[in-house]
C-alpha cells in the first residue's frame, strides 16, 4: 500500500501525519518548539525528528511529501542553501521601513504593499551585512523541502504570492523582474508538483523509497483549507491557530491591501482572506490549555461578552486592519477569569466577522458556513460565540490539522 506524509510547520511546533490511499491517518507526530534552539536549527531538528518518529514499516511505503510552513516565512541561503541570516517570520513588520520604497515599484492596493510581505521582507534584508554571501531568497516551506530532495530555489504559488508572484498569468510580474534583484527568487511551482525524489542520505538515513517524491508545499491556512473537507464557494475555513486566518473559497479573486485581504489561487477557484495577528498565541498568554478548556465550560455561549478587546500581543495588525502601529487592547480586564476569556473569545469572534463581512462585501461569494482548524476549534464554547457572531453555521472540519492537508497534496488531492 502506499503512503503520503504532510509535514505542517506552525507557529507553535511542528506536526507530522501519514495517510493511507484512502486518507486515512496511520500515525500522527508533534514536535513542540523549545526556546533554546535558533529558529533554523529548530525547524531542521523538527524536520528529522519527525521523520525518525514515523514507525520504519510505514516509512518505507512513502510515496510522497508535502510540507507548509507559515506564509511570508522567509529566508536567506547561500549558494549550499545554508541560511546566512535569521529568518523573518510571517508577521514580522520590519518592512514597513522600505514600503514608501515598494510604493514607487509595485501597482497600487498590491499585496506586496503590506509591512509582513516577502517582498516587504526582502527589502529590508538587502541592508543587512550578510547579504552579500547570500544567493537564494527562499520560504520556510522551500527551505525545508531543500533539506529533503536537495534543489535549491523552488517553492510553490501560494507561498509566493506575497513576494510578488502573479498567480493568475503564473509568472513573475515584469515591474518585479524590472528590478533585477542581486539574488535568485524561487522557481514557482503549482503546490503538489512533484520537485524530485528525495536525496540519497535522506533515504538512507530515513529508510525511505529512493523514488520517494516531494511536492512543491503550500502554507499553514491553505493546508489547514485542504484538510477541512470545504470545496464549494462561500464555504470558508477558520484557522484558530496562534493567529486567526480566514480563507472564503470563491469563484473570484479580491485584492485589498488596506485590509489586508488577498487570494490564492486553488484550481479554477480562490480563497480569498487575510491573516489576523489576534488569535490563540493572545489566549496562550493568559491561560493554559487546560485552563482555556476548563473555563470556557463557565461561560454562557448564548450570551453577548460586553467587553470590546483588540487581543494582541504586541502593537502590529495585518488584517482586518493592515495597520503595523495597531495596539493590543485588553482592558478592563475583570477579577474573574471566566469572564475574562469570554471577553476575549467574543472579541476574536467579532474581528472574524468583521473578516467575512469585508470580504463579502468586496466581492467573495457569500458565506453559507464555516469549517475551523487548529487548536481553537476544539472548544465547543468558542464555536458557539462564533456561530452566534457569524450568524451561519459553524460546523466540524473532516480534520483540524493542517499536515493532515499536507498529506492530501502529496497524494494530489
Ligand atoms: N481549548 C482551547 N480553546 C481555545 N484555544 C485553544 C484551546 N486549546 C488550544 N488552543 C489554542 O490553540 C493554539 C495552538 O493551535 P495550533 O493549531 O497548534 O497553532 P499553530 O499551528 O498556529 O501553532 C494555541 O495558541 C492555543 O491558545
Ligand atoms: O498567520 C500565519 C501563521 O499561521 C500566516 O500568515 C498564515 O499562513 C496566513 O497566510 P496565508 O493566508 O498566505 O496562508
Amino acid at each position: 500500500m502506499d503512503f503520503y506524509l504532510g509535514i505542517d510547520f506552525g507557529t507553535s511546533g511542528a506536526r507530522a501525519v501519514v495517510i493511507d490511499e484512502s486518507a486515512h491517518i496511520q500515525v500522527q507526530v508533534r514536535y513542540p518548539w523549545l526556546e533554546v534552539d535558533s529558529l533554523v536549527s529548530s525547524w531542521q531538528k523538527a524536520l528529522l525528528t519527525l521523520l525518525g518518529q514515523i514507525p520504519e514499516q510505514l516509512r518505507r511505503e512513502i510515496k510522497a511529501i508535502a510540507i507548509n510552513g507559515t506564509s511570508s516565512t522567509v529566508l536567506l541561503c547561500d549558494a549550499n542553501g545554508n541560511p546566512v541570516d535569521t529568518p523573518l517570520l510571517y508577521n514580522d513588520g520590519r518592512g514597513s521601513i522600505v514600503l514608501n520604497e515598494l510604493r514607487d515599484i509595485a501597482p497600487a492596493n498590491h499585496t506586496v504593499l503590506s509591512a509582513t510581505s516577502s517582498l516587504a521582507k526582502l527589502r529590508w534584508m538587502m541592508q543587512l551585512p550578510s547579504f552579500g554571501e547570500a544567493r537564494y531568497f527562499l520560504h520556510q516551506a522551500d527551505w525545508l523541502g531543500f533539506l529533503l530532495h536537495g534543489k535549491l530555489g523552488i517553492s510553490d504559488y501560494h507561498n509566493a504570492l506575497k513576494l510578488g508572484y502573479d498567480v493568475e498569468k503564473l509568472q513573475y510580474p515584469e515591474w518585479l523582474e524590472s528590478l533585477q534583484l542581486p539574488i535568485h527568487l524561487p522557481k514557482v511551482l503549482p503546490p503538489g508538483t512533484p520537485i524530485g525524489e528525495v536525496s540519497p542520505e535522506i533515504s538512507q538515513q530515513f529508510l525511505l523509497p529512493p523514488d520517494c517524491l516531494v511536492c512543491a508545499g503550500t502554507t499553514d491556512s491553505i493546508a489547514a483549507f485542504l484538510a477541512s473537507g470545504a470545496k464549494s464557494p462561500g464555504e470558508a475555513v477558520t484557522s484558530l491557530g496562534s493567529t486567526l486566518v480566514l480563507k472564503l473559497l470563491s469563484h473570484t479573486p479580491v485584492e485589498d491591501v488596506r485590509y489586508g485581504i488577498y487570494s490564492h489561487r486553488l484550481g479554477d477557484l480562490w480563497l480569498t482572506g487575510g491573516a489576523s495577528n489576534t488569535g490563540g498565541a493572545v489566549l496562550r498568554e493568559f491561560f493554559t490549555d487546560a485552563e482555556l478548556e476548563n473555563l470556557s465550560r463557565e461561560i454562557d455561549a448564548t450570551k453577548a461578552s460586553e467587553l470590546d478587546y483588540y487581543p494582541l500581543l504586541k502593537v502590529g495588525e495585518r488584517f482586518p486592519i493592515n495597520d503595523p502601529n495597531l495596539p493590543p487592547r485588553l482592558t478592563p480586564r475583570p477579577e474573574n477569569p471566566a469572564e475574562f476569556l469570554h471577553g476575549l473569545l467574543e472579541s476574536i469572534a467579532r474581528i472574524e466577522t468583521q473578516g467575512y463581512e469585508l470580504l463579502q462585501k468586496l466581492g467573495a461569494d457569500s458565506l453559507n458556513q464555516v469549517y475551523t482548524a487548529g487548536g481553537g476549534a476544539k472548544n465547543p464554547t468558542w464555536n458557539a460565540i462564533r456561530q452566534r457572531n457569524l450568524k451561519v453555521p459553524v460546523i466540524s472540519s473532516l480534520n483540524t490539522e493542517a499536515a493532515y492537508g499536507s498529506a492530501l497534496l502529496a497524494m494530489g488531492r
